[in-house]
Protein backbone atom coordinates (compact mmCIF):
# COMPACT_ATOMS: atom_id res chain seq x y z
CA UNK A 1 0.00 0.00 0.00
CA UNK A 2 1.82 3.24 -1.06
CA UNK A 3 0.60 5.34 1.04
CA UNK A 4 1.59 3.25 4.10
CA UNK A 5 5.08 2.89 3.07
CA UNK A 6 5.42 6.62 2.30
CA UNK A 7 4.64 7.01 5.97
CA UNK A 8 7.82 4.67 7.40
CA UNK A 9 9.87 7.04 5.27
CA UNK A 10 8.41 10.09 6.71
CA UNK A 11 8.73 9.00 10.11
CA UNK A 12 10.22 11.13 12.66
CA UNK A 13 10.37 14.13 10.45
CA UNK A 14 6.97 16.48 11.24
CA UNK A 15 3.60 15.31 9.60
CA UNK A 16 1.86 17.89 11.30
CA UNK A 17 2.60 21.29 12.15
CA UNK A 18 0.51 24.46 14.25
CA UNK A 19 1.50 28.02 14.00
CA UNK A 20 0.06 30.36 16.56
CA UNK A 21 -3.00 28.65 16.44
CA UNK A 22 -6.41 31.02 18.27
CA UNK A 23 -9.61 29.75 18.11
CA UNK A 24 -12.39 32.59 19.42
CA UNK A 25 -15.89 31.70 19.70
CA UNK A 26 -18.64 33.90 19.61
CA UNK A 27 -18.15 37.86 19.58
CA UNK A 28 -18.23 40.62 21.45
CA UNK A 29 -18.96 40.04 25.69
CA UNK A 30 -19.54 36.40 25.06
CA UNK A 31 -16.42 35.72 22.94
CA UNK A 32 -14.49 32.91 24.57
CA UNK A 33 -11.16 32.52 23.99
CA UNK A 34 -10.66 28.61 23.52
CA UNK A 35 -7.21 28.52 22.32
CA UNK A 36 -4.41 30.54 22.10
CA UNK A 37 -0.40 30.56 20.66
CA UNK A 38 -0.43 27.25 20.20
CA UNK A 39 2.78 26.22 18.61
CA UNK A 40 3.06 22.63 17.67
CA UNK A 41 4.65 20.13 15.82
CA UNK A 42 3.94 16.56 15.59
CA UNK A 43 6.43 13.87 14.04
CA UNK A 44 5.37 11.15 11.90
CA UNK A 45 5.29 7.68 13.25
CA UNK A 46 4.37 8.99 16.47
CA UNK A 47 1.68 8.55 19.38
CA UNK A 48 0.47 12.06 21.33
CA UNK A 49 -1.95 12.36 24.24
CA UNK A 50 -3.79 15.72 24.75
CA UNK A 51 -4.60 16.48 28.08
CA UNK A 52 -6.09 19.30 30.54
CA UNK A 53 -9.47 19.69 32.62
CA UNK A 54 -12.80 19.60 30.83
CA UNK A 55 -12.90 23.23 28.82
CA UNK A 56 -8.90 23.39 28.66
CA UNK A 57 -9.54 23.25 24.64
CA UNK A 58 -8.67 19.83 23.76
CA UNK A 59 -11.25 18.94 21.36
CA UNK A 60 -10.96 22.13 19.93
CA UNK A 61 -7.50 21.73 18.98
CA UNK A 62 -8.12 18.32 17.73
CA UNK A 63 -11.32 19.62 15.32
CA UNK A 64 -8.68 22.09 13.84
CA UNK A 65 -5.82 19.47 13.44
CA UNK A 66 -8.13 17.27 11.79
CA UNK A 67 -10.01 19.95 9.08
CA UNK A 68 -13.04 20.16 10.96
CA UNK A 69 -12.98 23.66 12.20
CA UNK A 70 -10.82 26.82 11.12
CA UNK A 71 -8.80 28.64 13.41
CA UNK A 72 -9.58 32.73 14.14
CA UNK A 73 -5.91 32.93 13.77
CA UNK A 74 -2.62 30.65 12.79
CA UNK A 75 -1.99 27.59 10.53
CA UNK A 76 -1.99 23.98 10.44
CA UNK A 77 0.01 22.36 8.24
CA UNK A 78 -0.35 18.27 7.01
CA UNK A 79 2.68 16.96 5.34
CA UNK A 80 4.24 20.34 4.44
CA UNK A 81 0.95 21.78 2.78
CA UNK A 82 -1.45 23.58 4.60
CA UNK A 83 -4.82 22.84 5.54
CA UNK A 84 -6.29 25.89 7.09
CA UNK A 85 -8.01 27.93 4.77
CA UNK A 86 -9.05 26.02 2.14
CA UNK A 87 -12.37 26.02 0.47
CA UNK A 88 -15.18 22.82 2.51
CA UNK A 89 -14.18 20.86 -0.65
CA UNK A 90 -10.95 21.01 -0.25
CA UNK A 91 -11.00 20.23 3.30
CA UNK A 92 -13.32 17.55 2.77
CA UNK A 93 -11.30 15.96 0.17
CA UNK A 94 -8.36 16.04 2.78
CA UNK A 95 -10.22 14.42 5.55
CA UNK A 96 -11.23 11.81 3.28
CA UNK A 97 -7.62 10.81 2.24
CA UNK A 98 -5.35 12.00 4.65
CA UNK A 99 -7.00 11.70 7.88
CA UNK A 100 -8.97 9.25 9.86
CA UNK A 101 -11.12 10.09 12.70
CA UNK A 102 -12.41 8.45 15.83
CA UNK A 103 -14.30 9.66 18.14
CA UNK A 104 -15.86 8.64 22.21
CA UNK A 105 -19.11 7.44 21.41
CA UNK A 106 -18.18 4.94 18.23
CA UNK A 107 -20.79 6.18 15.76
CA UNK A 108 -21.56 3.32 14.41
CA UNK A 109 -24.60 2.28 12.34
CA UNK A 110 -26.39 -0.27 14.48
CA UNK A 111 -28.04 -1.60 11.57
CA UNK A 112 -25.47 -2.56 9.86
CA UNK A 113 -22.30 -5.74 10.58
CA UNK A 114 -19.39 -4.51 11.19
CA UNK A 115 -18.15 -4.81 8.37
CA UNK A 116 -20.69 -3.22 6.47
CA UNK A 117 -19.93 -0.52 8.80
CA UNK A 118 -16.21 -0.27 7.90
CA UNK A 119 -17.50 -0.80 4.03
CA UNK A 120 -19.68 2.18 4.17
CA UNK A 121 -17.25 4.58 5.45
CA UNK A 122 -15.25 3.74 2.44
CA UNK A 123 -18.29 4.69 0.42
CA UNK A 124 -19.30 7.30 1.68
CA UNK A 125 -15.72 8.85 1.21
CA UNK A 126 -16.00 7.97 -2.28
CA UNK A 127 -13.18 5.39 -2.47
CA UNK A 128 -13.54 3.76 -6.20
CA UNK A 129 -16.15 0.05 -5.38
CA UNK A 130 -13.73 -2.35 -6.66
CA UNK A 131 -11.06 -2.32 -3.94
CA UNK A 132 -13.69 -1.61 -1.44
CA UNK A 133 -13.90 -5.05 0.38
CA UNK A 134 -10.12 -5.55 0.20
CA UNK A 135 -9.55 -2.53 2.23
CA UNK A 136 -12.12 -2.99 5.02
CA UNK A 137 -11.40 -6.44 5.78
CA UNK A 138 -7.76 -5.83 5.48
CA UNK A 139 -8.33 -2.89 8.09
CA UNK A 140 -11.06 -5.14 10.23
CA UNK A 141 -7.86 -7.37 10.51
CA UNK A 142 -5.63 -4.66 11.83
CA UNK A 143 -7.52 -4.23 14.59
CA UNK A 144 -8.48 -7.86 15.46
CA UNK A 145 -11.90 -7.99 14.17
CA UNK A 146 -12.35 -9.63 11.47
CA UNK A 147 -13.02 -12.93 12.55
CA UNK A 148 -16.42 -10.89 14.29
CA UNK A 149 -17.19 -8.68 11.03
CA UNK A 150 -20.38 -10.04 10.80
CA UNK A 151 -21.59 -8.75 13.91
CA UNK A 152 -23.85 -5.98 14.59
CA UNK A 153 -22.19 -3.44 17.04
CA UNK A 154 -25.07 -4.88 19.33
CA UNK A 155 -23.46 -7.73 19.27
CA UNK A 156 -19.98 -6.75 20.38
CA UNK A 157 -18.13 -5.65 23.55
CA UNK A 158 -17.51 -1.72 23.73
CA UNK A 159 -13.67 -2.08 23.17
CA UNK A 160 -14.57 -4.04 20.15
CA UNK A 161 -17.01 -1.49 18.85
CA UNK A 162 -14.44 1.12 19.25
CA UNK A 163 -11.89 -0.99 17.10
CA UNK A 164 -14.36 -1.46 14.45
CA UNK A 165 -14.73 2.34 14.47
CA UNK A 166 -10.81 2.25 14.00
CA UNK A 167 -11.03 0.08 11.49
CA UNK A 168 -13.30 2.20 9.38
CA UNK A 169 -11.40 5.10 10.38
CA UNK A 170 -7.94 3.75 8.92
CA UNK A 171 -9.54 1.67 6.14
CA UNK A 172 -8.62 4.93 3.64
CA UNK A 173 -5.11 4.66 4.97
CA UNK A 174 -4.61 7.90 6.07
CA UNK A 175 -1.77 9.38 7.46
CA UNK A 176 -2.71 11.14 10.15
CA UNK A 177 -5.37 9.42 13.11
CA UNK A 178 -7.34 12.30 15.41
CA UNK A 179 -9.29 10.51 18.13
CA UNK A 180 -11.26 12.36 20.92
CA UNK A 181 -11.41 10.71 24.05
CA UNK A 182 -11.66 7.05 22.20
CA UNK A 183 -11.34 5.51 25.59
CA UNK A 184 -13.36 7.16 27.72
CA UNK A 185 -16.21 5.15 27.86
CA UNK A 186 -14.83 2.02 28.05
CA UNK A 187 -13.29 0.48 31.19
CA UNK A 188 -9.09 0.15 31.63
CA UNK A 189 -8.65 -3.30 30.08
CA UNK A 190 -11.09 -2.25 26.64
CA UNK A 191 -8.89 0.79 27.01
CA UNK A 192 -5.74 -0.85 26.74
CA UNK A 193 -6.80 -2.93 24.00
CA UNK A 194 -7.66 0.18 22.34
CA UNK A 195 -4.29 1.49 22.80
CA UNK A 196 -2.73 -1.18 22.07
CA UNK A 197 -4.29 -0.95 18.44
CA UNK A 198 -3.35 2.73 18.01
CA UNK A 199 0.52 1.52 19.14
CA UNK A 200 0.28 -1.38 16.23
CA UNK A 201 -0.79 0.92 13.46
CA UNK A 202 1.79 3.45 14.78
CA UNK A 203 4.51 1.45 14.59
CA UNK A 204 3.64 -1.54 11.08
CA UNK A 205 2.35 1.39 9.57
CA UNK A 206 4.22 4.68 10.38
CA UNK A 207 0.71 6.21 11.35
CA UNK A 208 0.46 9.02 13.39
CA UNK A 209 -1.94 9.55 16.23
CA UNK A 210 -3.22 12.46 17.98
CA UNK A 211 -5.34 11.73 20.94
CA UNK A 212 -7.35 13.74 23.59
CA UNK A 213 -7.50 11.28 27.30
CA UNK A 214 -7.72 11.97 30.58
CA UNK A 215 -6.69 8.61 32.20
CA UNK A 216 -2.90 8.90 32.94
CA UNK A 217 -2.48 4.97 32.24
CA UNK A 218 -3.69 5.57 28.82
CA UNK A 219 -1.13 8.98 28.43
CA UNK A 220 1.41 6.26 29.61
CA UNK A 221 1.61 4.75 26.28
CA UNK A 222 2.05 7.85 24.35
CA UNK A 223 5.37 9.06 22.99
CA UNK A 224 4.25 12.60 24.07
CA UNK A 225 1.99 14.26 26.10
CA UNK A 226 1.08 17.87 25.77
CA UNK A 227 -1.05 19.68 28.56
CA UNK A 228 -3.16 22.10 28.08
CA UNK A 229 -4.56 24.97 30.32
CA UNK A 230 -7.00 27.81 29.59
CA UNK A 231 -6.39 27.39 25.86
CA UNK A 232 -2.69 27.35 26.42
CA UNK A 233 -0.01 24.38 26.28
CA UNK A 234 1.46 24.53 29.64
CA UNK A 235 3.75 21.54 28.80
CA UNK A 236 5.17 19.16 26.29
CA UNK A 237 6.91 15.42 27.81
CA UNK A 238 8.45 13.09 26.48
CA UNK A 239 7.63 10.14 27.63
N1 LIG B 1 -19.00 25.94 19.57
C1 LIG B 1 -18.61 26.62 20.67
N2 LIG B 1 -19.16 27.81 20.96
C2 LIG B 1 -18.78 28.50 22.05
N3 LIG B 1 -17.83 28.09 22.91
C3 LIG B 1 -17.25 26.90 22.67
C4 LIG B 1 -17.61 26.10 21.54
N4 LIG B 1 -16.87 24.97 21.56
C5 LIG B 1 -16.08 25.06 22.67
N5 LIG B 1 -16.31 26.22 23.32
C6 LIG B 1 -15.62 26.67 24.54
O1 LIG B 1 -14.23 26.59 24.32
C7 LIG B 1 -13.54 26.11 25.48
C8 LIG B 1 -12.78 24.84 25.15
O2 LIG B 1 -13.70 23.78 24.89
P1 LIG B 1 -13.26 22.31 24.45
O3 LIG B 1 -14.49 21.54 24.16
O4 LIG B 1 -12.23 22.40 23.41
O5 LIG B 1 -12.59 21.79 25.80
P2 LIG B 1 -12.12 20.30 26.19
O6 LIG B 1 -10.79 20.45 26.84
O7 LIG B 1 -12.20 19.42 25.00
O8 LIG B 1 -13.21 19.88 27.26
P3 LIG B 1 -13.79 18.40 27.60
O9 LIG B 1 -12.67 17.66 28.26
O10 LIG B 1 -14.92 18.71 28.53
O11 LIG B 1 -14.23 17.78 26.32
C9 LIG B 1 -14.62 25.94 26.55
O12 LIG B 1 -14.65 27.10 27.32
C10 LIG B 1 -15.89 25.78 25.74
O13 LIG B 1 -17.00 26.21 26.46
Amino acid sequence: MPQIENDQELRGETILEAAGVKRVFGRGHNAVTALDQIQLAVPAGSMVALKGRSGSGKTTLLNILGALDEPTEGRVMLRGREITGLSESEKSRIRRTEIGLVFQSFGLIPLMSAYENVEFGLRVAGAPAKDNREAAERALERVGMKERMKHRPMELSGGEQQRVAIARAIAHQPSLLIADEPTAELDSKMGLQVMRVFRDLVSRSGMTVVMTTHDPGMMELADHVIALEDGKIVSSQTI
